[in-house]
């Protein structure tokens, strides 16, 4: 809803009231008609200033309310009404205008935005275009490509660059309603009439058609399948065409994506993103139970790439840093290469770099003296127990022990500590300093305030973070494994790593799983393999029992550990190199693999690639969700989109397998696991088939077919 009052004496003041952002819900949209229609027969009002309460302008419309018919007001004619209204209208704008907020702030007649306010057409991040007249104005009043960066990256923009671009007329660090109150007064007896944005022409540029061809073109790149973005392209276009007519095609193109799958996948995500906040132990400890102690002074141990990046990430948010490398070659590339980051950074965000915030060491002594720890060494566990033994013999009472691992059991690592309570596991993904996703790993000792301080931390960080139980490779990795081996077998079965890339880039992935294995080197599974006691030189395609394929460790007995030696499963120029090359030699060792063992190539399409890979990685998750080491869907969807480059328009890999719909999964899984008898993940788990018997719910309801999340090792 929205309330109303006259303040200094001529001015309608409309407050925007629907805690925590004042979304526009169908309330606040009747609201906003009635109280502009208040003001405007108000004879004593003058001047009207829309603002929103508690400090935050508006984050646009109630994307709650798009999973229902929509009732009340349209925004489209509300905003209308402001525009067309025959006293000034001002937006005071404080906190955020997102999204439907900035809409209805561009059919003000003025804008005045606090300095820390933040302004965005986020839409397309929901599978959305700004569709309540944003991609009409936004243009008219800022320019074509000023615009169209804006809207199809979604990114938010600060007052100083939204007064650069003519976005707002005055950027103020004073109580902005207060200042919006005096502007009000002082432009009470102008007509709105010139500050129409619907009434300007969009500005002219030199060559328009190539300004679009040039978007078009990145955008229908980085979109991987994705609607939205180009449909915000085609929209932006349709500003150059008289509004009317502008408006008639934003509604067209907004009427195609809001009922779209990828628009209720990308909401999904938003609204899962959110939930994976509300996180619950085996014990019944939660989120809204648990304090959090507050990280002042943290030590990162061990400076190779995630080392680096975890510190960076750390300074930034504004916690002091001791980095910590026994290598005095690697401590002072590390030291350099840290400070670059935090300069770079500092640049991008327009403030000054915190290099006073980091200090480094060679040895752990400063470990006595800090909050937090963030082991980051080799992933090996011998040396991993090492350091902790040493901590737990050096940290004062209270100092929280984490593990940077990407799959090791973190009880184990608790045992040979003092304070295994104190013991998380926070599984950081390169570039750690750039991606959102942090895994936070409790052990079956892990206190609620461990758990709960590695989740701020992560939050203080900029980070959505997972709080998921132990288990080898966590629910990540652990859902890769069964999607790497099915890439595999299928190579064995006569595919090539082209083809197989070429499906899952189609299918919406930034890399194939064999670009993907290359860039980030086959040795390193290879190395847990062996550790594990894989015996070299051996190309047993049964282990234990089950299917195995060797190929793999052929691939790095060789040498061949992908980008960084400039042979993998592609060639590259040069070690190093980025462009994949299919490689002759690959073709030539795939057929040899084959007749040593008797393999007859076949043909294989793109469903079963898809298939073999993808349902093979859902099964994993619907395991995982059955033993409890994820939460929810939610949590596995959000760790696949932000952490393994799933696309969002799919959701995740949980929603992506209720969309194509949970009887077909199941039955394709029995499919191929009766063609394939001994590879056991592609025998269905028992939460899919309850599922299935249950009428297949939707996967916000499959909490309640699940148990309480634990530890399993
Ligand atoms: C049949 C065919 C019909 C076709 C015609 C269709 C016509 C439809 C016409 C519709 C026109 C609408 C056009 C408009 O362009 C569309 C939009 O505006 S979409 C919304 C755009 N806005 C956003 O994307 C902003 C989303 N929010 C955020 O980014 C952040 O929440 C924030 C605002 C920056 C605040 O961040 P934080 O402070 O960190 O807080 P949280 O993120 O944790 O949020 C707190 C709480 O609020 C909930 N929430 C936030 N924003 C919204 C929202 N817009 N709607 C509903 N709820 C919102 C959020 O979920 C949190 O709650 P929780 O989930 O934790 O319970």
């Amino acid at each position: 809803m929205a309330q109303y009052s006259r303040v200094s004496g001529t001015v309608g003041l409309i407050t925007l009231l629907n805690p925590p952002v004042n979304a526009l819900s169908a309330a606040v949209r009747q609201g906003i008609v009635d109280m502009m229609d208040k003001a405007l027969s108000d004879r004593k009002v003058k001047s009207v200033v829309i603002c929103g309460h508690n400090g935050k302008f508006c984050g646009g419309a109630d994307i709650r309310e798009f999973s229902s018919p929509l009732t009340g007001p349209l925004l489209i004619p509300v905003i209308q009404g402001v525009e067309s209204a025959a006293k000034p209208v001002v937006a005071a704008i404080e906190g955020v205008a997102l999204g439907g907020g900035l809409e209805l702030a561009l059919g003000c007649h003025y804008r005045i935005a606090h300095s820390k306010a933040r302004l965005g057409l986020p839409e397309v991040h929901l599978g959305l275009l700004p569709g309540a007249g944003g991609s009409q104005r936004l243009p008219r009043l800022i320019g074509v490509p000023a615009a169209l960066d804006i809207i199809t990256t979604g990114r938010h923009v600060t007052a100083a660059e939204a007064l650069k671009l003519g976005l707002v007329d005055r950027v103020t660090d004073r109580n902005t309603v207060d200042e919006a109150v005096k502007f009000a007064l002082s432009v009470a007896d102008q007509s709105p009439q010139s500050r129409r944005i619907s009434t300007f022409p969009c500005p002219h540029h030199p060559d328009l058609d190539a300004v679009f061809e040039g978007v078009m073109q990145r955008v229908r790149q980085r979109a991987r399948g994705a609607l939205a973005p180009v449909a915000c392209v085609q929209a932006v276009a349709a500003a150059t065409l008289p509004f009317a007519q502008g408006m008639e095609r934003e509604r067209e193109l907004m009427a195609t994506l809001f009922t779209s799958g990828q628009a209720r996948a990308q909401q999904y995500h938003f609204f899962a993103q959110r939930a994976v906040g509300r996180w619950s132990m085996p014990s019944g400890a939660r989120w809204d139970k648990t304090k959090p102690v507050a990280v002042h002074k943290a030590m990162v141990i061990g400076l190779g790439t995630m080392g680096r990046g975890i510190s960076v990430a750390l300074v930034q948010a504004g916690v002091s840093v001791v980095a910590m490398e026994t290598n005095e070659k690697q401590l002072m590339d590390a030291k350099q290469a840290i400070s670059s980051m935090l300069e770079r950074g500092a640049k991008r965000r327009g403030v000054a770099p915190a290099l006073d915030k980091i200090r480094y060491s060679s040895d752990m002594q400063p470990a006595a003296d800090v909050d937090l720890v963030i082991e980051a060494v080799f992933e090996d566990m011998a040396l991993k127990k090492k350091v902790f033994q040493q901590l737990s013999a050096l940290c004062k009472p209270g100092t929280f022990l984490c593990s940077n691992t990407s799959g090791l059991d973190v009880d184990q690592l608790a045992s040979e500590t003092r304070t295994p309570e104190l013991v998380v596991g926070m599984h950081f993904f390169a570039p750690a300093h750039v991606m959102k996703l942090l895994e936070v790993v409790y052990g079956s000792r892990s206190s609620p305030q461990a758990v709960a301080t590695a989740m701020e931390l992560g939050k203080q960080m900029g980070k959505v973070s997972v709080a998921v139980g132990n288990c080898r490779g966590f629910v990540g990795n652990r859902m890769l494994k069964p999607y790497l081996e099915q890439a595999f077998f299928l190579l064995e079965e006569g595919a090539t790593p082209e083809f197989v890339d070429q499906v899952l880039e189609e299918f919406g992935f930034a890399m194939g799983v064999f670009r993907m294995s290359d860039l980030s080197g086959l040795d390193v599974g290879w190395r847990v393999r062996k550790a594990d006691g894989l015996p070299d030189g051996h190309s047993a395609r049964i282990r234990q029992g089950c299917r195995y394929s060797p190929l793999g460790d052929l691939l790095c007995e060789q040498g061949r550990f992908g980008q960084k030696t400039g042979r993998g499963w592609y060639q590259y120029d040069k070690p190093g190199g980025q462009v994949a090359k299919p490689d002759p030699w690959l073709q030539d060792f795939l057929e040899k693999f084959r007749t040593q063992h008797g393999l007859v190539a076949r043909r294989i399409d793109h469903q079963e690639v898809l298939e073999r890979c993808l349902y093979a990685l859902m099964n994993e998750g619907f395991r995982i969700l059955e033993d409890g080491i994820a939460a929810g869907p939610e949590d596995i969807d959000v760790i696949y989109v932000l952490g393994y480059s799933w696309p969002p328009h799919r959701g995740g890999p949980m929603f992506y397998a209720a969309m194509v719909g949970l009887k077909k999964v199941l039955e394709r899984l029995e499919h191929y696991h009766q063609e394939h008898p001994d590879i056991p993940s592609l025998k269905p788990c028992n939460l899919l088939r309850k599922l299935v018997v249950s009428g297949s719910p939707p996967v916000q309801k499959w909490r309640e077919f699940l148990q309480k999340p634990q530890s399993q090792l």
